[in-house]
């Protein structure tokens, strides 16, 4: 957006709401221009609102999206490289071969545009199911009390109060109006990739407008570095606020971003799985197609002395070459897995590649609370310093969670808060007011309340929850225990200083707890003198350690089952979590992860170990303890780098570097938000097992492209070669453009047979790459194969016949005979399957078998330059047929 000198926003469209979200206004200020208050919008105003300034949604028309998606599928490089060989026909004047290039170009955008619209379809109800929601404050009647609710995105309007917390998308540009402890992830809008403090400043700095020198006004990004303003396309990291609307939908500085300039894009830590197989082969084949037709030429010039005649024999070879099909192949494969899924599995594919990548993943690194738990901890009890039982040190713990999650206006409370608060000891907090709050944040791993007794005001008293290692080491005293002193005068005169081995007692007992499976919380709390400033994390040290707080938290009902599920797939688990090492490995344990998980390798020791030093204990290591977000993706990476084809299954905002380090990411049903949005892979029902059917379907649809790689690559290498042999040493061009083409044109339909394969389970029990370094020894394998049984088919015809047009007769039979076989031979999990050829395969090898035996004998023969053949030929071709059908199951077998 463009800020006018006034601090106003200069540009708006014809429905955008008043400009309020000027820089240089007080809350005040902005709330009168609105027409809004902090108790939020009755349903009356909001409603029309909606009607004046429409839903908050980016625009985005459908004809802009279709088009876009046809643009898109143009883009590929094999499209690309048809269209310049089409160009060149066209040059050349050679009509033919350009219609056929261009038919062929018109039906591979269709068929990838439909499959892709097809996927989005399938799961379209689906997210609808996990559609966001905000948080807004607002009242029925005028005069009525001002309530928090749920609403959908879309019916966010301009003055509408929001609540953010921990995970949530901010749903428009807002304006704070009041925060705590807040950061947010602003990446997609500035690249930022750490999160950034933001503040509801009352009188905000002026905002110079980056302008003068004869520079061009910078349009979009001037506003994002203001403390108190968020905007839509950005997320809450830690903390919470509330805020008020000022620009919805179009007006939203996002949606003017893309309206501006090209769509950014979610940064992607490094090129996934996918990108590094499918791509690395595309390429590879792009330069063995630009090869051929210069080899083809020479080859022509330097034996026989043709000259630029053969030029559209030699463009008709290349397109026959081009594996123009790859690109409809790979969609049409993954739209049907990802829409099966959808409608089978109640998983979301959101980025269709990443159903490949979940094919070939061979490590899952899952994050613990949420996911392989329910995240519905339950409190098991409370021990004073000495591990008595005692009420206190809950009450303590309850006050810490009461005043977080009301003083913070979290839209909703934490899981481990919720416990805290359901207990009786929870309603013991009238006897205090709220100050200030410190929420929770992954980091610091601690949430810290200040409060005040009535009457006291001149003295504040910090509790703080949290983490046992980081509570313990920012407390200096200990309380000796008196029964009932949530009540005392002063907290704890009579606590005596806490020297490093009882810390270290306290510690292990921490431990041992986390060893039984429990989670741990410690509790501290320390008196001060009330300052006038506000209180910042610095703030919490010189505590008074009062005792530590267990919960239960069962795990998730189908965890084990999905565990060793993957297990059986090949895949190994590990567990990244932020909580205790022994917590994390007790629950490793009992879901039967690996005969003994081992030790759990923490954050800390993840700090001191350079990026290689990392990858190697990364390969070892089962559990990683203690992490923040940061360390989470850090393992991940060093997996990646290890050559691991790395997925990450995690729900919270601390798993959000993760997710997005991950070859592929995946969140369960109760991920947050933004957790949703970023990861590649929605699990849309608790089943954890869909995890497994991903997998597998994944693994399915990469089958197929392997299967469309090795038939395609051996018949068209072969048929390279056999070219080069047979113009060399024959006086007439081995075969005629026309039949290139048309040949091509057969083969690239029954090929298309290959996307609707069924593999197998058994075929399916190892992670699924396409490696380019494997692929081209198997192109030089098969393809050799090829070329020697057209080679044979040569020698044949020499012998059983005369003259050119018979020669094009007999190759165009043996070359579709010799697809169909290929087609059934070479098909993933043929073994595994035997007998259960899926239709479409069928209808197309036999389809294939009857056009090559009956073209040379119907009317189209002369036009295609073929001449009649005799039935020894026949014969002969059968026995050629028979050793290359060996030939290429042996190879197979040996290669598999
Ligand atoms: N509301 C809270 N108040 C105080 N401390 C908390 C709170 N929530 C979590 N903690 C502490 O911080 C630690 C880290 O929390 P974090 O959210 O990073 O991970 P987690 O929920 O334990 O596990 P996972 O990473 O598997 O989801 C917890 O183990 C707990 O000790
Ligand atoms: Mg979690």
């Amino acid at each position: 957006m463009a800020w006018g000198r006034d601090g106003q926003a200069a540009v708006l469209p014809a429905a955008a709401p008043p400009p309020a979200a000027g820089p240089g206004l007080t809350r005040l200020e902005v709330l009168r221009r609105l027409d809004a208050g902090p108790r939020g919008l009755t349903d009356a105003e909001a409603d029309g609102r909606l009607a004046r300034y429409g839903e908050n949604h980016l625009p985005e028309s459908r004809t802009t999206r279709g088009l876009l998606r046809v643009a898109r599928s143009l883009r590929d490089p094999f499209t690309m490289m048809l269209l310049v060989l089409g160009a060149v026909s066209a040059v050349v004047a050679s009509w033919g071969t350009a219609c056929v290039i261009t038919v062929l170009v018109a039906v591979s955008c269709a068929l990838r545009t439909t499959g892709e619209i097809r996927a989005e379809r399938a799961s379209a109800a689906l997210r609808e199911l996990v559609a966001g929601t905000a948080t807004v404050r607002r009242r029925g009647r005028p005069d009525g009390p001002a309530a928090t609710r749920e609403v959908p995105v879309e019916q966010v309007v301009p003055g509408d109060v929001v609540c953010l917390g921990p995970g949530d998308l901010v749903p428009a540009d807002v304006r704070l109006l009041g925060a705590a402890g807040l950061t947010v992830h602003q990446g997609m809008l500035t690249g930022e990739s750490a999160p950034v403090a933001k503040h509801p400043v009352e009188v905000p700095v002026a905002v110079i407008p980056r302008q003068g020198g004869g520079q061009p006004p910078v349009p979009e990004l001037s506003g994002f570095h203001h403390p108190h303003l968020c905007f839509q396309g950005s997320s809450v990291a830690s903390g919470s606020a509330t805020a008020v609307v000022v620009a919805t939908g179009a007006a939203t500085q996002f949606a003017r971003g893309q309206a501006a300039g090209p769509r950014r894009r979610r940064p992607r830590a490094a090129p996934t799985a996918f990108d590094r197989s499918v791509d690395g082969i595309s390429w590879i084949l792009i330069r063995f197609m630009l090869l051929t037709p210069p080899l083809v030429l020479m080859a022509n010039a330097a034996v026989r002395g043709r000259g630029l005649e053969t030029l559209p024999f030699a463009v008709a070879v290349a397109v026959g070459m081009t594996p123009e099909m790859l690109p409809v192949i790979v969609t049409t494969a993954l739209s049907r897995g990802s829409a099966r899924l959808a409608r089978e599995s109640d998983v979301i594919v959101r980025r269709l590649p990443a159903l490949h990548d979940a094919g070939a993943m061979d490590v899952l690194c899952v994050d613990k609370t949420g996911t392989l738990t329910q995240d519905r901890p339950i409190v098991d009890g409370a021990a004073d310093p000495y591990g008595r039982p005692d009420p206190a040190v809950l009450r303590w713990a309850a006050l810490n969670s009461w005043w977080t999650v009301h003083l913070a206006e979290l839209p909703e409370p934490d899981p481990l808060d919720e416990a805290l608060l359901g207990t009786d000891s929870a309603a013991d907090d009238t006897g205090f007011d709220g100050v200030d709050a410190l929420p929770f944040d992954p980091e610091r791993r601690i949430a810290t309340a200040v409060v005040s007794r009535p009457g006291a005001w001149a003295r504040h008293i910090l509790v703080t929850k949290g983490a046992a290692a980081e509570v313990l080491e920012r407390c200096t005293r200990l309380r000796v225990p008196e029964p009932e002193e949530c009540g005392a005068s002063l907290p704890f005169p009579d606590a005596v200083p806490l020297d490093a081995a009882t810390r270290a007692d306290l510690l292990t007992r921490a431990a041992a707890h986390a060893e039984e499976g429990l989670r741990v919380l410690a509790v501290a709390v320390a008196e001060r003198r009330a300052g006038g400033d506000a209180y910042t994390p610095e703030d919490e040290r010189d505590l008074v350690f009062v005792g530590f707080v267990t919960f239960h938290d069962a795990v998730a009902d189908t965890a084990a089952d999905a565990l060793g599920a993957l297990s059986e797939r090949g895949i190994t688990v590990k567990v990244l979590t932020g909580d205790h090492p022994g917590t994390a490995v007790r629950i490793c344990r009992s879901l039967g992860l690996g005969p003994d998980p081992g030790a759990a390798v923490t954050g800390r020791d993840i700090d001191a170990l350079d990026d290689d030093a990392l990858t190697k204990l990364a390969r070892t290591t089962t559990v990683f303890a203690r992490c923040t977000p940061a360390h989470k993706a850090r393992v991940v990476t060093a997996l990646r780098r290890a050559g691991h084809t790395t997925g990450f299954l995690g729900d919270g905002v601390n798993d959000l570097p993760a997710l997005r380090a991950a070859d592929v990411g995946m969140c369960p049903r109760g991920a947050v938000d933004v957790a949703r949005e970023t990861c590649d892979v929605v699990l849309a029902s608790k089943d954890l097992t869909a995890i497994d059917r991903t997998v597998a379907e994944g693994r399915r649809s990469s089958g197929n492209v392997a299967s469309y790689l090795r038939v395609t690559i051996s018949s068209n290498l072969g048929n390279v070669i056999a070219m080069l042999v047979a113009g060399a040493i024959l006086p007439f061009l081995p075969m005629l453009p026309a039949q290139v083409l048309v040949q091509n044109l057969l083969f690239d339909i029954a090929q298309l047979a290959l996307a609707f394969d069924n593999p197998p389970d058994a075929a399916l029990r190892r992670p699924l790459m396409l490696r380019p370094d494997r692929f081209l020894r198997f192109v030089t394998a098969y393809g050799s194969l090829n070329a020697a049984a057209d080679i044979a088919t040569f020698g044949v015809l020499w012998w059983a016949t005369d003259g050119d047009d018979p020669f094009h007769a007999g190759w165009f039979t043996e070359n579709l005979l010799t697809q169909a076989l290929v087609i059934t031979l070479l098909r993933t999990g043929r073994r595994a399957a035997e007998g259960r050829t899926p239709g479409p395969i069928r209808l197309a090898t036999a389809g294939l078998a009857a056009i090559g035996l009956a073209v040379p004998i119907t009317p189209l023969a002369p036009l295609l330059g073929m001449g009649t053949l005799p039935l020894r030929y026949y014969a002969a071709l059968g026995v050629v047929l028979t050793a290359y059908a060996t030939a290429l199951a042996l190879t197979r077998k040996r290669r598999q």
